[in-house]
């Protein structure tokens, strides 16, 4: 017969559940909790089922490491082959020796105890607790590792505290475990006298049996219940170990999952962080813009009240506006009557000067083309002491002049003239009597005006006057460009050209140019009454005061020189021309006027004269005046009556 039990196939070495996946701590919990049985029983259960599981949890480390679902292994290893030595010794040479000394006594075997059977039959279930031990209950799930490590460990630490390993034989508290160490203790006691049974009877009441050595069919029973019920365990186990097979998985699968979730959670965290940075920069700008926000409310009501008064201010400027439209309206209305009372005004006036033009040349031909002045001048500062010739003022146009002929004796001799001015006369009062000719020049008219005198007599004086007491042509022509803005109004408009002449020893010189040219004096083509001088420079002025830059510029270049009558006295015959082109555009009228102011040169009496030769042209000069005088009358009568002789 053989006693040796049969040794458990199939049985897998637990896997190592410490992989390089996991931490160290969890290295840690995984080696406390499935490299030890102590974890292994108490995840199936253990912790309350105590006996055996004791026994299993109180081994050594280095035995606990070996395999979990042998526990007749773990048997022979703690009894080593000693005990089993001892057990074959007294299943063979011993024992028989020991049967044949002893007798066979009347042993009762004890039956199985039904609990014991019960669980036999049923299995052992890991999860149950001991008190419904006897249920059907299977591991199907394993329970989490960290819960099942710590609840192990707790449990184990308990139960060791609440129940020491060596255990009362014949508690009733675990059948399986009652049934082990009775067996070891047996097996013990059964070296020295004979093998003892332990059984539970259906009361609770232990019952201990002795089967002798040599009843070796008790023994069989005996050893075969334990077998059974070692073998459930086993088979118990195996089931455990096959279930928790697949945890190494799960764990992986859970620390992949965990990392994963670390991943994720570092990554919300990142994302936390700079959404929380985006809320306090947001919550910044909040802020600034609710400032923002609180000026531009501040600024918007102020803003408010000015509209409101701009606007009042603009209706009652918009009112005003109403007002003034109507009124334009109406002045529209008036300028329009008052325009075509205008354009018929300026038509009466147009027509009202150009009869007044035909009344005033018509007066100055009453008057005469030819008018003659006679002025005296005052005796002169170193004339006071001089003996001077008597004249008497008769009347404003006779003069008379007294003189002693070469008897001594006094002769009178009287002058008529168009006008005598006395020495009193102002310069206003020459002006005021030729001032008429200026506006005849401006109706188109051709004037000279010219001054005749011996040297000294005061021709220059008269003329152009002093620049405290400005003369004729000054004068001439600052009421020229008056007048120029007065027809302007009536529709004209003006061009003013000048030339200033002199003629020195019959010779032409062009007083606005230092250049030697060859100037003569010729007849227009087309009208031969009118004469001009060649290659003379011709200004166009505009203004009065260009007018009379330009006349200081000609009396420079006019040649002076001292006489016995005059410190400075002019040698040459000087003629200014002004020629006025009006043109009125509505009526496509023109007009063209001369004026022609000379200051002749002084004559001198050859006696007294230092220049003979400047004296003679001097006076062959104007040994022509009364000719020319004569020519012009004739001309006048013939034209007037017709008659040539
Ligand atoms: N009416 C006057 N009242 C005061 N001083 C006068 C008057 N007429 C002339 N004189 C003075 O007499 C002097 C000579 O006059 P002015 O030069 O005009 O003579 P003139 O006839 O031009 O001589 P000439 O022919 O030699 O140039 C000047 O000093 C001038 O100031």
């Amino acid at each position: 017969m053989d006693s040796r039990l049969p040794k458990p196939s199939g049985i897998k070495r637990p896997t190592t559940l410490t992989k390089n996946i996991l931490p160290m701590d969890r290295i840690k919990t995984a080696t406390l909790g499935f490299g030890s049985k102590t974890a292994s029983v108490s995840m199936c259960g253990m912790d309350i089922l105590p006996p055996l599981a004791r026994d299993l949890t109180n081994l050594p480390n280095s035995f606990r490491r070996e395999r979990a679902g042998s526990p007749d292994i773990h048997r022979s290893s703690v009894t080593t082959g000693a005990n089993r030595t001892k057990l074959r010794r007294s299943r063979s040479a011993c024992d028989i020796r020991d049967i044949r000394a002893m007798k066979r006594p009347d042993i009762s075997i004890a039956p199985i105890p039904a609990k014991t059977m019960r669980l036999v039959n049923s299995g052992v279930s890991n999860n149950a607790p001991a008190s419904s031990f006897g249920t059907n209950s299977t591991v199907s799930k394993p329970p989490r590792i960290g819960n099942v490590v710590a609840s192990s460990t707790a449990a184990v630490k308990k139960q060791l505290t609440r129940n020491p390993i060596v255990t009362k034989v014949g508690s009733s508290t675990s059948l399986r475990s009652g049934t082990a160490n009775t067996a070891t203790t047996t097996v013990r006691k059964g070296t020295s006298s004979t093998a003892t049974s332990i059984s539970t009877t259906g009361a609770g009441k232990t019952i201990n049996k002795r089967i002798p050595p040599y009843d070796y069919k008790a023994r069989f029973n005996d050893l075969s219940e334990k077998h059974q019920v070692l073998k459930a365990k086993y088979e118990e186990k195996c089931e455990q170990m096959s279930s928790l097979e697949g945890l190494p998985e799960q764990l992986e699968e859970s620390q992949d999952q965990l990392f994963k979730t670390k991943e994720e959670l570092k990554t919300v965290n990142i994302e936390r962080d700079c959404l929380n940075q985006q809320v306090k920069s947001l919550n910044l700008k909040i802020d600034s813009l609710s400032a923002a926000l609180v000026k531009t409310k501040e600024e918007l009501t102020k803003l408010t009240e000015n509209y409101k008064i701009v606007k009042e201010a603009h209706d009652i400027f918009h009112n005003e506006v109403q007002d003034l439209r109507a009124q334009t309206s109406y002045l529209t209305d008036e300028n329009n009557i008052l325009k075509e009372d205008l354009t018929a005004c300026k038509e009466q006036l147009f027509r009202a000067n150009m009869e007044r033009k035909e009344l005033h040349n018509t007066i100055m031909d009453l008057r005469g083309n030819i008018r003659v002045f006679c002025r005296v001048r005052p005796p002169l500062d170193f004339e006071q002491d001089k003996m001077l010739c008597g004249w008497n003022y008769l009347d404003e146009s006779t003069v008379e002049i007294q003189s002693f002929d070469n008897r001594n004796k006094c002769v009178a001799h009287t002058f008529s003239f168009d006008h005598v001015f006395h020495p009193n006369s102002k310069q206003e009062d020459i002006f005021e009597m030729v001032s008429p000719l200026i506006q005849s020049a401006l109706d188109g008219y051709n004037i000279c005006i010219f001054a005749y005198g011996q040297t000294g007599s005061g021709k220059t004086f008269t003329m152009d006057g002093i620049p405290t007491n400005v003369g004729v042509i000054p004068r001439t022509v600052d009421l020229l460009f008056d007048s120029i803005k007065n027809y302007k109004r009536l529709g004209w408009e003006y061009e003013i050209r000048v030339t200033f002449l002199e003629i020195y020893n019959e010779v032409l010189y062009d007083l606005l140019s230092n250049e030697q040219k060859d100037m003569e004096i010729r007849m227009a083509k087309h009208n031969k009454n009118d004469i001009y001088v060649s290659n003379i420079t011709q200004e166009s002025v505009t203004s009065a005061s260009r007018l009379r830059e330009l006349m200081s510029m000609a009396k420079m270049n006019r040649a002076t020189a001292s006489t016995a009558g005059n410190e400075r006295s002019s040698r040459s015959h000087a003629v200014t021309k002004i020629e006025l082109i009006g043109t009125h555009a509505e009526k496509n009228e023109t007009s063209l006027g001369t004026i022609n102011l000379v200051d002749l040169a002084g004559s001198e009496s050859p006696k007294t004269s230092t220049r003979m030769n400047e004296t003679k042209n001097i006076n062959r000069s104007f040994l022509s005046l009364p000719m020319l005088f004569w020519r012009y009358y004739r001309n006048r009568i013939i034209s007037h009556t017709g008659i040539q002789s």
